[in-house]
C-alpha cells in the first residue's frame, strides 16, 4: 500500500521539487524578458543610429522597470493584505465561536464579580482560579475553598456532554457561596490572558475536561480539544504569569489500563491505555512534567478513582442505575472474561474535596518568573481512591436498597468500549504526604447521593 502510494506520488513530488519550479518566478520572467527586449533587432538598431532614439529607448526601459516594479509591488502588497486579513479574520472568528460576547470581560460588572469573588477572607489564603468550576468536582472543591476563606473563582465552558442545566444548578449553589463562575473555555487564550493580567492566582486547581471513558468513541475531538489543547493553552497562561501559580490537576484512575497489579500504585505502569479518554490523562501526565521541567511550574497531578456522589455526573453508572431503576427501565451491566463482575474502588466526593485541598496546602510555590524556570519545582501524582473496590453487581443491589425498587438486570458481554475489568487504589503517598484518609463506605456514600437525588429530582419516597 505504502510503496504503491509513493510510486504514484513522486510524479508530483518531482514535478514540484524540480529546480524549474523551484526558480523564482520574478527571476524567470526578467530572463524571459531580457531575451524577448534587449537582443530584439529593433532595439539594436535604436541604439546604434539615433541619440534621441537612444534617450528615448532608456525612457522605454525606464518605464518598463517602473511598470514591473510596480506591479511587483502592488502584487505583494496585495497578496501580503490577504494574508493579513485572513489571519485577522480566523482571529475574528476564534474570538467570536469561543466567546460570543468579549466585550463583557472588561466591563466594569463583570471585573468587580471576578475581583470580589477572589477576595480572600483568611491569613494567607490562597487565591484559587478553579477550572471546570460547574463540574461535578469542581464545584464542591470551589465551595469547599470558598467556606474556609480563599478567594476563588471558577471557569467553565458549560458544554452540553451531558444536562446542562445540572451545571447551571451548581452555578447557582456557587453563587450563593460567593463563587463567580466565568462561562469561558480553557483553549480561550485571550480571556486567560485577561484574568491572570487581573488577579494575581497563587494556585489553578484544573479539573475542567472531557470526562467519560465510553463517549470517547464517539467523541475523541472533544477529548483532544479539552484534555490535550485546553491543557497546554492554559499551561502556557500559568508559566507566562507573574506569579506563576502552584498548578493541581485532575488526572485519572484509567492510566493504569491494563495494568494488573493490585492495588494500583503511582509507580506503575501507566503506558498502556485501554480507552482514548485514559490516553488523554495520560498525555497530560507527560505534558505537565514538561511544564515542571523547563517553566519551573509546581505540579501535582490527582488519580481519582470513580468518584460519585450528590450533583455528581449523569453519564456515569450509579447516576444512570438509579435514573433507569427510578424509571422501571432495564438497566445494562458489563461483564468480563468468563462472566466476572467488573470492579470499581468507588470514591466519595467529601473524600476527594479533602484531597484536593490537601494538595493545594502542601503544593510548593513555581519557581519560575518571567516564564523562566529559576530551580527545580515540585512534581507530584497522586492516586486518590478509596482502596476497597466493590463489584457492579453489588453497587446496583445498594442502590436498590436506598431506593427500595428492584432493577432489571440485563447481564452483557463488556463490550470493547475502553472499558477495564477493575480499579483499586493504593493511597499510601496520598496518606503519608498529604494526610489523605478516605472514610466513606459506598454503601454511606451512595445514601448521600440517594437522597440528594430524589431532592433534587422531586421523587416522591414511600
Ligand atoms: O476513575 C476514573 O478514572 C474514571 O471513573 C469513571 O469511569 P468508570 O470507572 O468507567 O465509571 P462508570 O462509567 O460509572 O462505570 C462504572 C462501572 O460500571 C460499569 N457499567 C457502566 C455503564 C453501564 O451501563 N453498565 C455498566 O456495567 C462500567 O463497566 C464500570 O465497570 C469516570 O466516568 C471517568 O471520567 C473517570 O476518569
Amino acid at each position: 500500500m505504502k510503496s504503491k502510494n509513493s510510486n504514484s506520488l513522486p510524479a508530483d513530488m518531482y514535478l514540484f521539487d524540480s529546480p524549474k519550479t523551484l526558480q523564482n518566478p520574478l527571476l524567470q520572467h526578467r530572463e524571459n524578458a531580457s531575451h524577448l527586449h534587449p537582443s530584439t533587432p529593433g532595439k539594436a538598431k535604436m541604439e546604434r543610429n539615433n541619440h534621441f532614439g537612444d534617450v528615448q529607448s532608456r525612457s522605454y526601459n525606464f518605464f518598463f522597470v517602473l511598470c514591473v516594479s510596480l506591479f511587483i509591488l502592488m502584487a505583494g502588497a496585495y497578496m501580503l493584505r490577504g494574508e493579513n486579513s485572513s489571519v485577522e479574520k480566523k482571529f475574528r472568528d476564534v474570538r467570536e465561536t469561543e466567546n460570543a460576547i468579549p466585550e463583557m470581560w472588561r466591563s466594569q460588572a463583570w471585573q468587580k464579580s471576578v475581583r470580589q469573588s477572589c477576595h480572600v477572607k483568611r491569613d494567607d489564603g490562597f487565591v484559587v482560579l478553579v477550572t471546570g468550576a460547574a463540574g461535578f468536582v469542581g464545584s464542591h472543591v470551589a465551595k469547599a475553598l470558598k467556606k474556609r476563606g480563599d478567594g476563588v473563582v471558577g471557569l467553565d465552558n458549560f458544554n452540553n456532554y451531558y444536562d446542562p442545566s445540572l451545571k447551571r444548578a451548581r452555578q447557582s449553589l456557587l453563587d450563593k457561596a460567593g463563587v463567580f463562575v466565568i462561562e469561558g473555555d480553557i483553549n480561550d487564550a485571550i480571556l486567560l490572558k485577561e484574568l491572570f493580567d487581573m488577579i494575581p492566582f497563587t494556585h489553578v486547581m484544573h479539573l475542567a475536561a472531557q470526562a467519560g471513558v465510553r463517549y470517547a468513541l464517539e467523541n475523541p475531538g472533544s477529548y483532544v480539544h479539552s484534555n490535550i489543547a485546553g491543557l497546554v493553552t492554559l499551561l502556557e497562561q500559568c508559566r507566562k504569569a507573574n506569579p506563576q501559580p502552584a498548578f493541581v490537576w485532575a488526572s485519572s484512575s484509567s492510566v493504569y489500563g491494563l495494568n494488573t497489579k493490585v492495588p494500583f500504585a503511582e509507580s506503575d505502569r501507566t503506558d498502556q491505555p485501554a480507552s482514548l479518554y485514559a490516553a488523554t490523562k495520560k498525555a497530560g501526565e507527560e505534558f505537565v512534567h514538561t511544564y515542571n521541567h523547563i517553566y519551573g511550574l509546581s505540579i501535582t497531578g490527582l488519580r481519582f478513582f470513580t468518584v460519585y456522589g450528590p450533583y455528581g455526573r449523569p453519564d456515569m453508572a450509579y447516576f444512570s442505575f438509579t435514573q433507569n431503576i427510578l424509571a422501571g427501565k432495564p438497566i445494562t451491566i458489563y461483564q468480563g472474561a468468563g462472566k466476572a463482575d467488573l470492579a470499581r474502588d468507588f470514591t466519595f466526593i467529601d473524600d476527594i474535596v479533602k484531597g484536593c485541598v490537601a494538595s493545594l496546602d502542601t503544593a510548593e510555590k513555581s519557581t519560575g518568573t518571567g516564564g523562566k524556570k529559576r530551580g527545580p519545582a515540585q512534581l507530584r501524582t497522586f492516586n486518590l481512591g478509596n482502596t476497597s473496590p466493590v463489584t457492579v453487581p453489588t453497587l446496583v443491589s445498594i442502590l436498590e436498597k436506598h431506593l427500595k425498587v428492584k432493577a432489571k438486570k440485563n447481564f452483557v458481554k463488556m463490550p470493547r468500549n475502553g472499558d477495564v475489568p477493575f480499579t483499586h487504589a493504593n493511597v499510601t503517598l496520598a496518606r503519608n504526604e498529604l494526610g489523605y484518609n478516605p472514610t466513606t463506605d459506598l454503601t454511606s456514600g451512595l445514601k448521600k447521593f440517594v437522597k440528594w437525588y430524589q431532592t433534587y429530582y422531586e421523587v416522591a419516597t414511600s
